[in-house]
């Protein structure tokens, strides 16, 4: 176990203990947000490997750090927090090892992209969805990774969903609203089927997009250097392709439905505007582009709004 100096963190914490498994991106970026901010008394992150546990401390992302959370499970109880922040396949052994070490009064939440999976993860490990288990999910991010990645300030303005069910209990339902909001988030609730089907059209068809093009253009085109006279558009529109791949594996996967059923609607405009563009159809091309660039300016001005507000 290593130590890291004192965070000063206040003893009228919001948060007791503050566990954080996988302190990478996402799980740093909380851990980090809750210590900066004194919302936690202590900050401890269970690691795989002595080098991200030593990462973790220089990075002021923990106060301690350990290599298995059986290590801290029985010094854990009433409003402390075990926060799952690994890719999604991997949650489901995570939770497989927290079912025989933690109390049922420890808050148990997640940062996974996609919800329906944990949901039948914890279902298959527990029997049902535990009440101290509260799933989540930040829309918040980028395509770095890693407990170097971590930022404090990640989720200010952003905003991050919960997926609570009939079966979750309120009381950690709102120890984990006050967590996220206690850094900045902006917390809505949404049922599980709506969150994968609505991130699965806007974030995981995005990616599937801008991995396949970059691949197509780095294979499949015959023009060695291809990229060196790419301009601002091609980086604007594939930045996410540089995302960790292991990471999108398992949202691929986890949420092939969705993924697959908004592919589908893609391809099928996709098809329609190489047809237009094959025929000269000029009045479908100025349709189409007129109609998206209308969508994606109230977008944005929309998004510039929220974050004055
Ligand atoms: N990167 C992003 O922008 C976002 C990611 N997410 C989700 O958050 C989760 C974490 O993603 P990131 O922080 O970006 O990834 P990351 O790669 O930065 O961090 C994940 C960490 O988990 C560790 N890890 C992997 N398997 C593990 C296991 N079985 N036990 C313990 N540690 C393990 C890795 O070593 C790494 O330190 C994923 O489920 C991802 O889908 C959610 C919102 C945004
Ligand atoms: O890099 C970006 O722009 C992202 O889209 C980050 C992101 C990745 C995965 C999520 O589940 C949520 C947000």
């Amino acid at each position: 176990m290593m130590e890291a100096a004192s965070s000063g963190a206040n003893s009228a914490a919001l948060i007791g203990k503050f566990v954080v498994i996988g302190a990478g991106l996402i799980g740093g970026s909380l851990a980090k947000g809750l210590r900066l901010r004194g919302q936690c008394r202590e900050v401890i992150a269970v690691v795989r490997r002595a080098e991200t546990a030593e990462a973790a401390l220089a990075e002021g992302v923990a106060d301690r750090a350990v290599l298995d959370i059986a290590d801290v499970a029985a010094e854990l109880g009433a409003n402390d927090v075990v926060f799952i922040a690994v890719p999604t396949l991997a949650v489901e052994p995570v939770l497989a090892q927290l079912k025989s070490l933690l109390s049922p009064t420890v808050v148990i939440t997640d940062g996974a992209s996609v919800k329906g999976s944990v949901a039948a993860a914890a279902r298959r490990v527990y029997g049902c969805l535990p009440p101290q288990l509260v799933l989540g999910h930040p829309i918040a991010g980028s395509e770095k990774s890693g407990v170097t990645a971590a930022n404090p300030d990640l989720y200010v303005d952003h905003r991050v969903i919960l997926t609570p069910t009939d079966e979750t209990s309120p009381e950690h339902l709102q120890t984990v609203r006050n967590m996220w909001l206690s850094v900045g988030a902006e917390v809505l609730d949404m049922p599980i089927d709506e969150h994968d089907q609505v991130l699965g059209a806007t974030s995981h068809l995005p990616h599937a997009i801008a991995y396949s093009l970059v691949d197509t253009l780095a294979h499949d085109i015959d023009s060695p250097n291809i990229f060196r006279y790419a301009a601002g558009g091609f980086r604007d529109f594939t930045r996410i392709a540089s995302s960790d791949p292991v990471m999108w594996h398992d949202i691929m996967k986890a949420n092939s439905a969705q993924v697959v059923r908004s592919l589908d609607q893609f391809m099928d405009n996709l098809a329609r505007m190489r047809q237009a563009i094959a025929d000269g159809d000029g009045e479908y091309l100025l349709d189409t582009f007129t109609r998206a660039k209308k969508a994606r300016d109230k977008y944005t001005q929309a998004a510039v709004k929220s974050s004055k507000s």
